[in-house]
Parts: C-alpha cells; sequence; structure tokens
C-alpha cells in the first residue's frame, strides 16, 4: 500500500478501503490488518490504565520457549486470537502457544504473532508491543507447518504495535513502511508517517552488554570499537540504548537510525540468539527492508531464511543500512578475531 498520496491524519480504515480500491489482491490482508488494529487497541486500553487494570505482570504458566508467561501476554494473546478468528486467518503461530493454532480452515492466511513483546518491561510502565506477519496459507495434511516454513520474503504484510506514551501501528504491505499513531479521543489509528526512511548510518547501537562475556568474536569485535569511538577504526562516538523491548527498538531505529543486535551467544540456549524467526525476526526484518534499512543474522538476510519449527530462535541484527554493512564485516572473516585480546583489544576492523 503506498500511503504517500494520504494525508497526514487519514485513518487507517480510509487507507485500507484506498489501497483495496487499488488491488482488490489486498481486500483478506486488510481484513487482517484491521482485526491486528482492534485487538491492538484493546489490548492499548488495557495497558494504558496501568496497575488500575489488576497485576499485568502477575506471573502464570511457562510457555512453549520456557519463559513464564505474565497476565498480559495472556491477555494480547486472546485478543489477538479473537480477533484473527473473525478474519480470513486459517492458522495462526503465536509466541504464546506451543503449536499452529487453527482458526478458520480453509481461509488464505496465516498469521505469525508476537502478542506481547517486551514482557520483562510489563508492570513497569515501560513501552511493550505486538508484532505480527502475514502470510499466505500453505500447509496441507503432508505439511502441516507449511505456512510457515517458507522464506520471510513471502509475507504479504507485516506490523508492529508500541505501547508506549503514544500507541502507534508500524505497517508494510510491501510498498513502504508507515507508522499510524492511536487517536485516543476517537479510538482509531490515523496516519503520521506516510514513508519511513531509515537513515544510512547513524550514531547508535542497541545491545544488552550485561551478555558481552557470552558473545562470539566479530560481536565482542564490533562492540569494542563502538566503544573506542572518534578514537577508533568507525571514527565516530557512540551512543547506546537497550529498551528491553524489540518493538520499542526497532522504532527508534526507524526513525533516527543506528543497529539493533541481538546475536547469538554461548549461554545455554542461545546460540541461536533470543528472537524468534517467523513472529519478530521476519516481520521487523520486512519493516525495515521497506524503509530502506537492512536485517541479517550476521551473515545472512534475514529474508530469506527458512523457519523449521515455529518458534525457532535467529541471531538478529538490523538497521541503518552502512551500520548493518559494516556489521556484517566483522562476521564475514574479513576481520577475524584471532589475535585480538577476548575483549578491548587493540586492533579493529576499520584499521589497517
Ligand atoms: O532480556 P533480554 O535478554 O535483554 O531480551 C530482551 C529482548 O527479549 C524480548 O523481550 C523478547 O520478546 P518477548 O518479550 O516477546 O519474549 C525482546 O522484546 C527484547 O528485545
Ligand atoms: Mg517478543
Ligand atoms: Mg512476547
Amino acid at each position: 500500500m503506498s500511503t504517500e498520496s494520504f494525508e497526514i491524519g487519514s485513518r487507517l480504515d480510509a487507507c485500507l478501503a484506498a489501497a483495496v480500491a487499488a488491488d482488490p489482491a489486498l481486500a483478506d490482508v486488510a481484513r487482517v490488518i484491521a482485526a491486528c488494529a482492534a485487538a491492538a487497541i484493546e489490548v492499548s486500553t488495557v495497558i494504558g490504565r496501568g496497575a488500575l487494570a489488576g497485576d499485568l505482570a502477575a506471573q502464570g504458566e511457562q510457555n512453549s520457549d520456557g519463559d513464564v508467561q505474565k497476565f498480559l501476554d495472556v491477555f494480547a494473546h486472546e485478543r489477538f486470537t479473537e480477533a484473527l478468528r473473525g478474519a480470513p486467518v486459517a492458522e495462526v503461530a503465536s509466541e504464546e502457544a506451543e503449536g499452529v493454532m487453527l482458526l478458520n480452515p480453509g481461509a488464505p492466511l496465516a498469521v505469525a504473532i508476537d502478542p506481547l513483546d517486551g514482557s520483562s518491561n510489563i508492570g513497569v510502565n515501560m513501552a511493550v508491543g505486538s508484532i505480527f506477519g502475514i502470510r499466505p496459507t500453505a500447509s496441507t495434511p503432508e505439511n502441516p507447518l507449511g505456512s510457515f516454513t517458507g522464506p520471510g520474503t513471502l509475507q504479504r504484510a507485516a506490523g508492529f504495535v508500541t505501547y508506549g506514551p503514544a500507541t502507534s501501528l508500524v505497517l508494510t504491505l510491501g510498498h513502504g513502511t508507515q507508522t499510524y499513531t492511536l487517536d485516543r479521543a476517537e479510538g482509531v489509528f490515523r496516519l503520521t508517517h506516510p514513508r519511513m526512511e531509515v537513515v544510512p548510518s547513524a550514531k547508535e547501537y542497541a545491545i544488552n552488554a550485561s551478555n558481552a562475556r557470552h558473545w562470539d568474536p566479530p560481536v565482542k569485535a564490533y562492540i569494542e570499537d563502538c566503544l573506542r569511538g572518534a578514537e577508533g577504526p568507525l571514527d565516530k562516538d557512540f551512543n547506546m540504548r537497550w529498551l528491553g523491548s524489540l518493538v520499542s527498538d526497532a522504532q527508534r531505529v526507524l526513525l533516527r537510525g543506528g543497529v539493533f543486535l541481538y546475536p547469538g551467544d554461548s549461554r545455554k540456549g542461545y546460540a541461536q540468539g533470543r528472537l524468534r524467526l517467523l513472529y519478530e525476526a521476519a516481520p521487523i526484518a520486512f519493516l525495515m527492508e521497506q524503509a530502506g534499512a537492512g536485517a541479517i543474522d550476521g551473515e545472512r538476510r534475514i529474508l530469506d531464511i527458512c523457519a523449521g519449527a515455529i518458534h525457532e530462535r535467529v541471531p538478529l541484527i538490523f538497521g541503518s543500512q552502512e551500520d548493518v554493512a559494516c556489521v556484517a564485516k566483522y562476521y564475514d572473516g574479513r576481520n577475524p578475531a584471532a589475535g585480538r585480546s577476548p575483549l578491548f583489544g587493540q586492533r579493529g576492523l576499520m584499521r589497517s
């Protein structure tokens, strides 16, 4: 959906209707997006009430990834899956459900969803979000995961919602990335950023530095060179931000550039990092690419990677094109970590 011709302030439903009028093949995708937007407004209302809505961080069961579910994880999962039941969605792969959920047999679309992203921020009044990727249904009795095992390039649309000081919906249908902001007075999303364009390079990086001792050599080398600032081979002073919420970090990168890294590391269970390919990395990668940014696992483009299982993890590095390309150089053998001290060594990539 190209929304450049839409006026700022246009309602999401009007933008979707116009996109469908221009390309009727988008009708089903538009219904799914409208369902996600409606669920997001419900979730936003509860989050906005904070502690008045009860203990949003109250702990329940463990999800399939071993994370303890909080009240808000489960509430968001229920609101989104209920909304998707009323849309042309055959299957849902949710972080909060072990297997693929079957909604409307024969429907044309499948949705991979992280109903509540940034769970560690629940209950402390910090931003959280929801992420979704919409794919064509492709499962068969012989291949029941078929809707989710194709590459991210198959996604018809993707989006994420950030429940922050404002609630916003970042969306792509494959023709650029747009942001809509929730007009709380009227309960509708309105177009506020018709065309997101990530700057080619910036001076901010995001990584959970408490894992530094577990990182693999390319990541250690890159962050070491960031920390050396203008005196180091990257020739600029960096700022660091880590919000503990992928969507919030992604929103910042979309608006002012920089690079985000959640690499694989040597902790047990973290060889592929923490983030999940289907409902975190692939939708974010689609949105980033449509905004002129990049997303890789270190060596491969995220959108080319196929999942073998619905909760599969993948190392994720995304952001400004030049900054992502710079990180890739640390991975590609041109900067072997051999000869470096384990961390904070003396030589850097850009120095001959
Ligand atoms: O606690 P860590 O290891 O820094 O991980 C933070 C990352 O984990 C996540 O919270 C994972 O998402 P969930 O909260 O949906 O499991 C990301 O939003 C965030 O970037
Ligand atoms: Mg998440
Ligand atoms: Mg989650």
